[in-house]
This record gives C-alpha cells, sequence and structure tokens, in this order.
C-alpha cells in the first residue's frame, strides 16, 4: 500500500485538478476494494459445514485417550444428576411420610434419603471437579499443540508463502484463531456433550413420568432442529466472513505502524485513519449479522420452549383422564415431569446455542489447521550428510540451472553454466532485477532448482539437508538482519566464541570504539530488529558475524552500501584479507569495489552475459562491463 502511496497522491491530485467531486474522488480512493480483493485471492473462505476431520484434528492435539477420559467423566456426573433427579422423587414418592407410619420409621426414611441425597451429590461434585481438571488439561494440550505446528509450519514455509500471504493475514491466525482455539472451542464442546447428557437424561425422566409425552417430543425436536440447521449454517459463515474480514484489519494496521513515517512525510494520517475505519467498518457488517442471528434464534428458542412446557403440563393433564395412566401417575411424577420439562427447555435453547457454538469456533481450527499443512521447505536434515570439512575447497559450479520464485512464474535465471574455483573472488554486477540476488537465494535454496543443479565440492546442493547447507554459507544480506538483544547476542547467538573473538572482529568492522563507548559494551542492547542503530552499522555487525564464522564461502548482497565510502573502502580490505583463502562472490553497485575480484560475472535477464576478469573486460570496449565502468566514471 505504502508503494501505492505516491501513485494514490498523484492521482488524488489528478482527479482534484480534473474537477471531480470530493466525494467521487473518496469513493474512487476507498474502492479500495482493490485491497480488498486482494485479500479475497489470498484468503479463501471455506463453505459448507466444517469437515469431520477439522474435529478429528481437534481431538487428536488432546490426545485422543484424554478426549476420552474426559467424555467418561462427563457420561460419570450426567448419570449422577439423573440419579439425582430420580432418588428425589423416590423420596418424594415414599408413602412412609404420608401413611401413618411411627416417627421413628419416618426418621430412618429420612436419613435413608438424606444420606443417599448426599453420597450422590459428593459424587456429583467429584466427578465435576475430577472433569474440570480434566478438561482444563486437555484443552490446554490441544491449543498448545495447534499452535506449536502451526508455528513449526510456518517457520518451515517455502519463501514463496510469505510473497503471496500478507503478513496480517498470518497474524490473525496467530492471534484470533489460537484466541478461539484457547478460550472457545474447549468449552463449547464440553457444553455440547453436557446439553446432549442432559436432554437424553430429562427427556428419559419425562417419558418415565408421561409416555403420552412421546407425541410431542417428535416434532418438537423436528422444529428445534430445523431452527437449528437454518441458524448454524448461516452464523458458521458469518463466523467465517467476520474472521476472514479482520484479516485486512491486523494488515492494515502492521503497514501503518510500520509506514508511519512515509504515511506522516506524504500528510496521509487522514486517509490511513479512514482506511482504517473502512476496515472496521467492514468487519462490523458480519458482527452486526452475527449478533443479530443470535437474537433471531433467541425468540424462535423461547418460543418453542413455552410450547414445550405447555405440553407437557396438558399431557399431564390428560393423563389424569385415562384410567391406566392414572393409577401410574404421582403427584411426584407429575412434579418429576414439571421440573424436568422446564430443564429440557433450557438443554433444548442450549444445546442449539452450542452446536452453533461449536460449528462456529470450529471453523478457527479449520483456519489453523489450514496453515499448518501448507507446502514446506525441503527436509531440515537427510541422510545425505556432508563431511565435517565440507565445503574445503569452495568451488561452486551451476549446470543448466535454471529456477523460478513460483511455479505458475517465469524463470527468473535460466540456463545458467558456470564454475566458479576455489578461493575465487567473483563480482556480480547486472541491471536491477537481472537475477542477481536471486541467484544468492539459489544457493541458500530459498529458491529450488527448476531445472539443472547447483554443486559445491562436487556435492550436488539439493541432496543435503537444508540445515546442513546453510550452515556451511555465509551471506551478508542487503537488508542487515538483528534480533532484539545485545551485541553479544547478535554476534554471538549460540555463544560460541570468547570475548577476545568477539573485540577482535568488532575492530576489524571499526566498531570496537563505538561498542566499547556504549554502556555495558557488548551487553548494550541493539534494541528490536537493531533499531538502536544505523543500517550501516547493522550491516557492519552482519559483517562481524560472518568473521565469526568464516566459511569457506561468503556470498556478499549490496552487503556495504549503507555505509561511507571511507569504511567500505576499510571493510572490503578486511574481507580480502581475512577471506583471502575463501570464494566470495560479491554483488555490488559500487563497481569500484569488485575491480580487484578475480573475474566478473554480468547478469543480463537471468542470464549469463559476460564472464571474465576485469581486465578483459574493460579491454573489449563492447563489453556491457565496461559501458557500466564508464558510466561510473571508472574508465575513459
Ligand atoms: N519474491 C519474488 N517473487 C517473485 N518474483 C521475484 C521475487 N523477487 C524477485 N523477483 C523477480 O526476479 C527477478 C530477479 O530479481 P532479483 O531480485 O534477483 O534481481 P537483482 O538483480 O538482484 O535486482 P536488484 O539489483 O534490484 O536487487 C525480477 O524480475 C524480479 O521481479
Amino acid at each position: 500500500m505504502l508503494r501505492r502511496l505516491e501513485s494514490t497522491t498523484v492521482s488524488v491530485k489528478e482527479g482534484r485538478e480534473a474537477g471531480e467531486s470530493p466525494s467521487r474522488q473518496a469513493s474512487q480512493e476507498f474502492d479500495d476494494d482493490e485491497d480488498d480483493d486482494v485479500y479475497d485471492e489470498q484468503e479463501e473462505v471455506e463453505t459448507g459445514k466444517v469437515a469431520w476431520n477439522v474435529y478429528l484434528t481437534y481431538f487428536k492435539s488432546m490426545g485422543l485417550r484424554n478426549a476420552f477420559l474426559g467424555l467418561l467423566l462427563i457420561l460419570v456426573s450426567g448419570g449422577f444428576s439423573l440419579a439425582y433427579s430420580i432418588w428425589l422423587s423416590l423420596w418424594t414418592g415414599d408413602e412412609v411420610f404420608v401413611n401413618n407410619s411411627t416417627e421413628s420409621v419416618k426418621q430412618a426414611a429420612m436419613e435413608k434419603y438424606l444420606g443417599g441425597m448426599s453420597a450422590l451429590g459428593v459424587g456429583d461434585i467429584s466427578a465435576v471437579l475430577c472433569f474440570t481438571l480434566a478438561a482444563a488439561y486437555c484443552f490446554c494440550e490441544a491449543s498448545s499443540n495447534l499452535h506449536r505446528t502451526l508455528l513449526s509450519n510456518i517457520l518451515r514455509a517455502k519463501s514463496s508463502f510469505f510473497d503471496v500471504k500478507p503478513l496480517g493475514m498470518i497474524l490473525n491466525r496467530f492471534s484470533k484463531d489460537i484466541d478461539v482455539v484457547d478460550t472457545g472451542v474447549g468449552w463449547s464442546v464440553v457444553y455440547l456433550a453436557w446439553t446432549i447428557i442432559a436432554l437424553l437424561t430429562s427427556i428419559g425422566g419425562i417419558l418415565y413420568a408421561t409416555p403420552f409425552f412421546v407425541i410431542a417430543i417428535i416434532p418438537i425436536s423436528a422444529l428445534y432442529l430445523y431452527i437449528q440447521r437454518f441458524y448454524i449454517c448461516t452464523a458458521r459463515q458469518l463466523r467465517r466472513l467476520s474472521s476472514k474480514a479482520s484479516s485486512p484489519i491486523y494488515a492494515h494496521f502492521s503497514e501503518t505502524l510500520h509506514g508511519c513515517q512515509t504515511i506522516r512525510a506524504y500528510k496521509h494520517q487522514e486517509r490511513f485513519i479512514e482506511d482504517n475505519r473502512d476496515k472496521i467498518e467492514k468487519f462490523n457488517v458480519y458482527r452486526y449479522f452475527d449478533d443479530s442471528s443470535d437474537n433471531w434464534l433467541d425468540v424462535r428458542m423461547t418460543a418453542t420452549g413455552g410450547l414445550l412446557v405447555f405440553l407437557a403440563a396438558t399431557f399431564c393433564v390428560v393423563s389424569t383422564q385415562i384410567p391406566y395412566l392414572k393409577s401410574h401417575l404421582t403427584s411426584s411424577l407429575v412434579g418429576l415431569a414439571l421440573t424436568l420439562v422446564f430443564d429440557i427447555t433450557n438443554v433444548l435453547n442450549g444445546m442449539v446455542w452450542t452446536i452453533s457454538n461449536v460449528e462456529t469456533n470450529i471453523v478457527s481450527v479449520e483456519r489453523i489447521k489450514e496453515y499448518s499443512e501448507i507446502e514446506r521447505e525441503a527436509d531440515w536434515t537427510t541422510d545425505n550428510k556432508p563431511s565435517r570439512q565440507w565445503p574445503s575447497s569452495g568451488v561452486i559450479e551451476f549446470s543448466k540451472y535454471a529456477t523460478r520464485y513460483r511455479p505458475e512464474l517465469d524463470l527468473v535465471i535460466k540456463d545458467f553454466n558456470l564454475e566458479i574455483h576455489s578461493k575465487e573472488k567473483i563480482g556480480i554486477v547486472g541491471r536491477t532485477g537481472a537475477g542477481k540476488s536471486s541467484l544468492t537465494l539459489a544457493l541458500f535454496r530459498m529458491i529450488e532448482s527448476a531445472k539443472g543443479c547447483i554443486k559445491i565440492d562436487g556435492v550436488d546442493i539439493s541432496t543435503l539437508g537444508l540445515h546442513d547447507l546453510r550452515c556451511r554459507l555465509t551471506i551478508l544480506p542487503q537488508d542487515p538482519v538483528l534480533f532484539s538483544g545485545s551485541f553479544r547476542d547478535n554476534l554471538d547467538p549460540f555463544s560460541s566464541y570468547t570475548d577476545s573473538q568477539l573485540w577482535e572482529v568488532l575492530s576489524q568492522c571499526q566498531l570496537k570504539e563505538y561498542v566499547s563507548n556504549q554502556p555495558g559494551q557488548l551487553t548494550a542492547e541493539c534494541g528490536e530488529g537493531g533499531k538502536n542503530l544505523s543500517v550501516g552499522q547493522r550491516q557492519l555487525i552482519c559483517l562481524a558475524r560472518a568473521l565469526l564464522r568464516k566459511t569457506k564461502i561468503l556470498i556478499m548482497d549490496e552487503a556495504t552500501a549503507a555505509v561511507d565510502l571511507k569504511t567500505d573502502d576499510v571493510i572490503q580490505k578486511t574481507i580480502r584479507s581475512e577471506f583471502a583463502d575463501c570464494t566470495i562472490l560479491t554483488i555490488a553497485h559500487r563497481l569500484n569495489t569488485i575491480m580487484d575480484c578475480d573475474r566478473i560475472l554480468v547478469m543480463s535477464k537471468g542470464t549469463i552475459a559476460e564472464f571474465d576478469s576485469p581486465k578483459s573486460l574493460l579491454d573489449n570496449k563492447e563489453s556491457i562491463f565496461y559501458g557500466m565502468a564508464k558510466d561510473a566514471g571508472l574508465v575513459e
């Protein structure tokens, strides 16, 4: 979006000049549906019922044995509740209390029933307590396992995944969806199990008291089912849509935070605030309908519940007119039936809510599962382990190599046949977009081969594990990457080197004086992503890290672009002396930094345009390199 800022600024200006009304401009501007279209393409919304394997994924993530134990405890607790009601009805129906029994008999019966109630109560409480503890454990297991799988998959996702998915979309899965799994899914599944058991026990009790009630139960259950099915498919889809609509909010928010300076510089604060409101508004549309559908359900559930109570009472009255039933029906049974029917209304209402809740909450598991199954990079390690010394010579060979960023895109490197000898220093130049950075990414297998192979010291790198490959090469990237932490953490994250070694590399990179003046010196904080340092200083820290690792192959991707010429000169000298016996590939924008290289690779549109010593290339006035050197003022 920030990239579009300048062009939009121009188009807004042009719009004003063309005399368009502000509202029309605004509508065009906020036809930022283009943005949302991007999301539409990138974030597909599932439709229809959530697949059963999503539920299975959730139960598997809590451990099937744990899930089974939890279910068993719910059944035990439900059994206690039913026994409790039956015991109460037996108590109220016991003729000992209405006959002319002696006080001692009444006393004994009272003690029996009270003792029974207490035992059932204690049993019920214990079962609920055990169940709650088991449930809490299961939910934590499920959440942490789902989160772990999601995180490990995202961290191992192919780089193309990050090219096509905006950060906000990924953050949404880690924040909102994980939050729903943490707090919503588990308990909604438990409430569902509880309500099913409560429903079955209530229906059993009512049928025992008034068998006639079966005539009402069937159509009313059908009505409940109908309402529930109607509601759930709407609520489920609304939940999916509102989850999707929240992604652009996250993405926009993080973009705004990152581009705060640019937004202020262009005085586009208002536009971004409006944009943010617009996205929240779109999100609220789904939320509003989500809430409205809840109210719709509430009204119907209450009406159907009332009908159920009315029918139960009517059947009790009708039963008193039928001689066979009349003899069976006692006042305590009528009491039990009416109590249960009041319960059943709540239970049926609760069931519809919980089924919908489960279905809507499980959508988050579905979304997490989707990102837990994205295509991953190649294996971290394979059976083909390189020797400890590999690469000992640093010979790099590209044979008929070609690569692309994604299967649907064009090749960015084509027909690459190249051999770089041991300890050779190669300068790589070419117009922007020629494929220089892609070449370095290919060496690290950030992008995989589409054709041909790359061999390092005779080993085809595609047969190695990614970790084995990447830890044997060093890159100084265009964008220096630093972690939040101290200088020491950034230089030596695995604490493998001594302080004196760290100071030595800092001095080689011209940073010794700066670091020793910091409070705490090596333990001084670099800030989040190294924000306490300038870009040039960050590049120097990366260089120091490379000097410490000192692998046989070093790749520099415009690594000193942000440092001043004098420092650049010193660094180049340091690299030449410290990495004298290493193979170095240098992508350069300042031609003078690669003039002393052994050979220069000039790239054009992903192919090798020229590959020779600087002298030979400069001797040929027709060469591309000569033209570049001339433009840079290095030759006449
Ligand atoms: N993440 C990506 N997804 C798809 N295509 C990409 C990606 N990164 C680069 N490309 C394409 O690959 C081609 C080569 O880009 P590359 O970054 O390797 O060029 P470069 O020579 O390093 O350019 P520069 O000097 O500007 O860094 C370009 O056409 C570019 O559009």
